[in-house]
């Protein structure tokens, strides 16, 4: 597995010819087209499973990582993560105005908010990158785009 370093607000390394998924109108996935800011393709959200578990049963912690306590370190992350906005107002997207260090602890409180929730769906046996899918695709029959095209409303506001 090729690891990458790929900074917040970073364009993809410059490399063309990586895989970039992305769905359809179906939901189906499909690649290389053309966005501004992509993620590398690696590591997958098994890849972070198996490192994550690499990295807990090295230290005796599985005895601790139970689903009620990764809920509540996800919550404790989640929160740190929020306390990176507060009080700053509406940012810009790509955080122009954020230093390097600032970038730097966003992405690691994203990436502890990420390594609980993928570890949290594992202890919960719920296959994670197929539940997005399924999920995703219940997002547009719920919210067609005939219908909420520019609105943000919530699918229980709209009347048929
Ligand atoms: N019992 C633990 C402790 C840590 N971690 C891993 C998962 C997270 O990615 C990160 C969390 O570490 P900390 O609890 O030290 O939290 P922070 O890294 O956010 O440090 P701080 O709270 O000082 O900001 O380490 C873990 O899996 N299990």
């Amino acid at each position: 597995m090729a690891l990458q370093q790929n900074g917040i607000g970073s364009k993809q390394n410059g490399d063309t010819s990586s895989h970039r998924p992305s769905t359809n109108g179906n939901g189906e996935i499909q690649h290389d087209r053309a966005e501004g800011f992509t993620f590398t393709s690696e590591p997958t959200l098994e890849d972070i499973r198996r490192m994550q578990t690499e990295f807990t049963e090295e230290r005796n912690w599985s005895q601790f990582h139970k689903p009620r306590n990764l809920l509540l370190a996800l919550v404790g992350e989640v929160g740190e993560l929020a306390e990176l906005f507060q009080w700053r107002g509406e940012v810009q997207e790509g955080l122009p105005d954020w230093t390097e260090p600032q970038r730097e602890h966003l992405a690691q409180e994203l990436s502890d908010v990420l390594i609980y929730l993928v570890e949290l769906a594992e202890k919960c046996h719920v296959d994670l990158p197929q539940a997005v899918l399924r999920k995703m695709a219940l997002n547009r029959l719920k919210y067609p785009t005939d219908k909420v095209h520019g609105s943000a409303k919530k699918y229980t506001e709209y009347k048929d």
